[in-house]
């Protein structure tokens, strides 16, 4: 059985995201449905071993003529460098503009993927195949695509829609735990954005998808798409509503960008503890209850995932963060954007956040 989840909203061409089991074999027919004249899979060197000859014969069988490149496994291939790889490699293969990039991997490879076909001969359509949990319940879906530089995260990139997801959840059984937990730190972003009632049931009866049980981590993927569509569908560049998707992000990029991006933390990692701090952070401003605060640690704390910065083997410097903060893409003038909370499911934004308040936060936090 497969759910199918529009994402639609007016501008942009519709899609739809296709959660179920068994997608990976039927990826052939999905994208031979979009008449392209050949697809080219993109993918990572750990997830092509996995699953790449399953997508590829997939293709082949249903007619199409087919590729794959695959970059290094991990955050650092998403760099000039490595767009520039996949790029001379579809040109040397001589993709044409209705040629069809099969984004196959988790949100490194969708977000590098996803941007070499919104750049390739001034756009080409691309289908999303995400393979990590993170992927299927976030960037796989809302078309933002980038690259990192050692200035920051994400500062290089287009918004372009996919024109299909699939989400596989067979395909989640290769991950390793570490990656479950990861993908889980956004899945419990988008209850503490906009739905107490799916937090807590995350943290109840759908607590095992943390560990990786397929019947839980299809529900949230189902109710984290659900969720992502909506607010996309409402505002695709991210002039409003949109930046609550960020929660967490404004601190989580800082850190990522702190520690160049290695290994330390995971994205979803750093966005866990970010969250966990947004929602400190309202409680100290007065504007959300210190319950409600102690709540969402609580549920990331509860999944595996690090809410203090003394969990993370690193020391931070507050200026070193503020200026990470201050160069976020939310950012306006010489104030901090911020999403911040009332209450566990009730997401606000702050274009207006002092940095020396912030300074302040930070010190009490552990940062020197
Ligand atoms: N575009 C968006 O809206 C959006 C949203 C959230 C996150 N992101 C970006 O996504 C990236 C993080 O994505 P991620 O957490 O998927 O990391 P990732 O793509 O690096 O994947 C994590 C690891 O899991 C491996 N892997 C992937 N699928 C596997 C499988 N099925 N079995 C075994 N191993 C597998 C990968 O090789 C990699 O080593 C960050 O760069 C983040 O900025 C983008
Ligand atoms: O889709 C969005 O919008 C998000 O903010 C989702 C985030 O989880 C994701 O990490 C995104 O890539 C961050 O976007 P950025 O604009 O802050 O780079
Ligand atoms: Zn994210």
């Amino acid at each position: 059985m497969t759910t199918t989840i529009p994402v639609a909203g007016g501008a942009f061409a519709p899609y739809e995201v296709v959660v179920g089991r068994g997608l990976l074999k039927a990826a052939g027919a999905e994208v031979a449905a979009l008449k392209p004249t050949r697809a080219f899979i993109v993918s990572d060197e750990t997830v092509a071993a996995i699953h790449g000859e399953t997508v590829r014969a997939s293709l082949a069988a249903a007619g199409l003529a087919t590729g794959i490149v695959t970059v290094p496994a991990g955050e650092a291939s998403k760099s000039f460098e490595q767009l520039e790889a996949v790029l001379d490699r579809l040109l040397a293969k001589g993709l044409d503009r209705k040629s069809m990039v099969v984004a196959l991997g988790g949100g490194v490879v969708g977000d590098l993927a996803g941007l070499a076909a919104a750049l390739f001969m001034r756009g080409v359509d691309f289908v999303q195949i995400p393979t990590t949990l993170l992927a299927q319940v976030d960037s796989s879906v809302g078309g933002k695509t980038a690259i990192d530089t050692p200035r920051g995260k994400n500062l290089i990139g287009a918004f372009h829609q996919p024109r299909r997801v699939l989400a596989d959840i067979e395909a989640l059984a290769t991950l390793p735990v570490r990656q479950v937990r990861s993908g889980w730190a956004e899945v419990l972003k988008h209850g503490l954005i906009c739905d107490a009632a799916f937090f807590d049931w995350l943290g109840n009866e759908g607590a095992a998808g943390a560990q990786g049980d397929p019947d839980a981590l299809e529900r949230a993927v189902i109710r984290s798409v659900e969720i992502k569509a909506r607010i996309v569908g409402e505002d695709e560049k991210e002039a409003g509503r949109r930046a609550l998707l960020n929660l967490g992000h404004t601190f989580g990029h800082a850190l990522e960008a702190e520690l160049a991006f290695d290994e330390t933390l995971t994205h979803g990692e750093a966005v866990a503890l970010g969250c966990a701090m947004a929602f400190r952070y309202s409680a100290r401003q007065g504007l959300c209850p210190a319950a409600e605060a102690e709540r969402a640690e609580a549920g990331i704390r509860a999944a595996g995932l690090p809410t203090r910065l003394s969990d993370v083997e690193h020391g931070f410097a507050a200026d070193a963060l503020i200026a990470r903060m201050a160069g976020d893409k939310k950012a306006e003038g010489r104030r901090l954007t911020l999403i911040l909370a009332r209450a566990v499911g009730d997401a606000f934004t702050d274009k207006n956040v002092d940095a020396e308040t912030m300074r302040a936060f930070l010190i009490e936090e552990g940062a020197a």
